[in-house]
């Protein structure tokens, strides 16, 4: 699927373990099986799994076990430990030499367990948790990517006073952001020159997650086209059969989704005196999408559609295929998340695109026709493109050396952020929202359930006979695990009971925990249904309480109102990829928090993200796991 990548989420084997493996090979591995009868066979595979049994028993923890607890791996804590060592003396004497170093790492080993430890009932102990060597520090928590106070206004900037009303009401924006601030004059272009037709030069913008981006590059889109509407005295120019004027492209469905209301809602401005009615009567938004009806969009193409949101593959097919489909008078290409649709699987389609565009437009060119629209200053006189996104780095600057146009780079960084970040190399920082407080947990394999249902549990806490009004996002990393984990979390229980009831599972955008009561379970990914992931997502959007369950379909771009949590179960391969879905919560200068789930092998992922400036407070899973146990009043389930 184009929307998913599947990330695994594997652990190298440490020396230690391959040594253990090495030196103790299983005993079913020393008793061949195979041969003789049924009865033999069943009668050996007792004997073995009785074996198993005692050995399991009996065993001393050895030298290369506590190697394992330094590489995070188990833990014993004081009364296993000592039953066993005194248990088994045999053992003990025939190990005699590492006897002493073996107490030595107990001892150190018990000092270090918590007094008070949670232990799962499924498990004797809880393995021991490597502490990881980083300084946290902690920010001042002023939002980032806030409107921002002392800014220009929106009509300070040049924007129309109907457009500025229309937003303030609908969208309820009515400051700018510091991006929006920067990239709405450049893109408005107020100050050109008739003569100069090249100065509509290309722009890269990059800010942090939820700083406003599209409204950023939309504004002035509408406002040109305002404009121009504007500076036409005769109806008859400005008719939708003009063609595509602006495309928005986007790497997954539900983000076009998105940014096609956020279109439709800009345009749904209330007629004023100036553009009486003439800017809704032939500017017309639409969206062409994988997983949507080729041929109603085929016929909608040739209607017309004026702006344009798309998936890379399906706005190829319909260049490729789709002989109505009118580019030649493009104005604005805008990539949103710029990076992504840079990445492998995207780039092909993407240059095919740009090329594709720029045969036609140059084919219109040399025929010159003619509309007064065109001829009007308003609009850019070549096609301008835009690049988004809160992640750029040399894969963009590669395209723009390849296909843009004296490309000017905006940046939202805040100079909080930039002095914050020590870049430890010189590669350019992503930066994360300073108001989101972000954490990170080491748990062991075998506590990260039971880590996520403390962490869910205390979020939902119940009141009566509702839970809290909270939205929390979790990552996986691959369509199976969200599969797994909503029906663990849907249908505790039932599971594999009924297959009706699984079909009905699969087609229903919203299940009730088993687990947790009264809890709304959502789930995103890119192997569901085109149907269902549409209904998910606006459900979701719309709820005020409940958790959606996703893969990185759901981690750009997504604009869901309200969420206050997200967790990573699954730590992303890419940083880029946890920049984003942790931005799906702390957005537009509201607060947020963020927890990403490590393996104990995994601890080496904090220092990559302190590479990249970006700072997590450690936090121990025993704290975690007495909320099984307590419900704490304090909202913030990890303290
Ligand atoms: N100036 C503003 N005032 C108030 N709200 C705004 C303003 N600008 C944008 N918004 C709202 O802020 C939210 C986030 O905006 P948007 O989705 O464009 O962020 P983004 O920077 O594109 O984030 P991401 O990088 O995650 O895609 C949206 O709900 C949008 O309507």
């Amino acid at each position: 699927m184009e929307d998913d990548g599947l990330i695994l989420n594997i652990c190298s084997a440490t020396k230690n373990n391959n040594d253990t493996a090495h030196k103790k090979p299983s005993i079913r591995a020393q008793i061949k099986e195979a041969g003789g009868s049924w009865k033999e066979r069943s009668k050996v595979r007792k004997i073995i799994k009785s074996q198993m049994r005692k050995s399991t028993q009996t065993h001393v923890p050895l030298e290369h076990d506590y190697n394992t607890v330094e590489n995070g791996g188990y833990d014993l804590n004081k009364e296993v430990i000592q039953k066993k060592l005194s248990k088994n003396k045999l053992a003990f004497t025939v190990r005699r030499e590492d006897s002493k170093e073996i107490q030595e790492r107990s001892k150190k080993s018990i000092t270090t367990t918590q007094p008070q430890q949670i232990i799962s009932s499924l498990f004797t102990y809880n393995p021991m948790i490597p502490s990881i060597k980083h300084n946290y520090l902690p920010n001042d928590n002023l939002p980032s990517n806030a409107p921002v106070n002392d800014s220009n206004s929106f009509i300070g900037m040049g924007l129309d006073a109907d457009l500025v009303a229309h937003i303030k009401e609908k969208l309820n924006a009515e400051k700018p952001t510091d991006i929006q601030c920067k990239a709405i004059p450049l893109l408005l272009n107020l100050n050109r020159t008739s003569s100069d037709e090249t100065i509509d030069v290309d722009v890269v913008i990059q800010a942090e997650t939820g700083s406003g981006k599209t409204l950023a590059f939309l504004l002035p889109i509408i406002e040109r086209l305002i404009r121009a509407t504007k500076s036409i005295k005769s109806n008859s120019s400005l008719t939708r059969s003009l063609g595509t004027l602006a495309i928005i492209l986007t790497p997954t469905r539900e983000l076009a989704k998105q940014t096609l209301s956020v279109l439709e809602s800009l345009l749904s401005i209330s007629p004023s005196k100036t553009t009486n009615n003439r800017l809704q009567h032939w500017l017309v938004p639409g969206v062409v999408n994988g997983g949507d009806k080729k041929k109603s969009e085929k016929a909608r193409l040739r209607k017309g559609i004026n702006l344009l949101v798309s998936t890379p593959g399906r706005l190829l097919d319909h260049l490729q295929n789709t002989r109505s489909f009118s580019v030649e008078n493009l104005r604005w290409l805008v990539l949103d998340e710029a990076d992504r649709l840079l990445e492998l699987g995207f780039e092909e389609t993407l240059q095919k695109i740009i090329q594709m565009l720029a045969d036609r437009s140059d084919a219109y060119q040399k025929i010159k026709q003619k509309n007064c629209l065109f001829d009007s200053d308003t609009l850019p006189k070549r096609r301008q493109i835009i690049l988004c996104s809160a992640t750029l780095k040399d894969d963009v600057r590669r395209l723009a050396g390849q296909n843009l146009f004296n490309p000017i780079y905006i940046n939202g960084i805040d100079k909080g952020n930039e002095e914050r970040s020590k870049p430890k190399n010189n590669l350019k920082l992503f930066t994360t929202p300073n108001q989101l407080k972000q954490k990170c947990i080491i748990t062991p394999a075998k506590l990260r359930l039971v880590t996520l249902t403390a962490i869910l549990k205390a979020t939902f806490k119940r009141h009566s006979e509702s839970i809290s009004s909270e939205k929390v996002i979790v990552f996986f990393s691959c369509c199976d695990a969200v599969d797994f984990y909503f029906d663990l979390f849907a249908n505790a229980g039932n599971l594999g009971q009924d297959t009706d009831d699984d079909q009905k599972a699969n087609s229903e955008t919203c299940l009730i925990s088993t687990v947790i009561p009264n809890l709304m379970m959502f789930r995103l990914h890119g192997e569901l249904s085109q149907t269902l992931r549409t209904t998910t997502f606006q459900t979701f959007s719309s709820t005020s309480s409940g958790v959606l369950f996703c893969t990185d379909v759901a981690a750009r771009g997504l604009d869901l109102p309200n969420v206050s949590k997200i967790l990573q179960y699954d730590p992303p391969t890419d940083i880029k990829d946890y920049v984003h879905r942790v931005g799906r919560t702390a957005r537009l200068g509201k607060g947020g928090e963020a927890i990403l789930f490590l393996l104990p092998s995994e601890v080496g992922y904090v220092d990559s993200l302190e590479d990249q400036g970006i700072n997590t407070q450690n936090v121990q899973v025993d704290t975690v796991l007495k909320n099984l146990q307590h419900t704490t009043t304090n909202n913030s389930c990890i303290g």
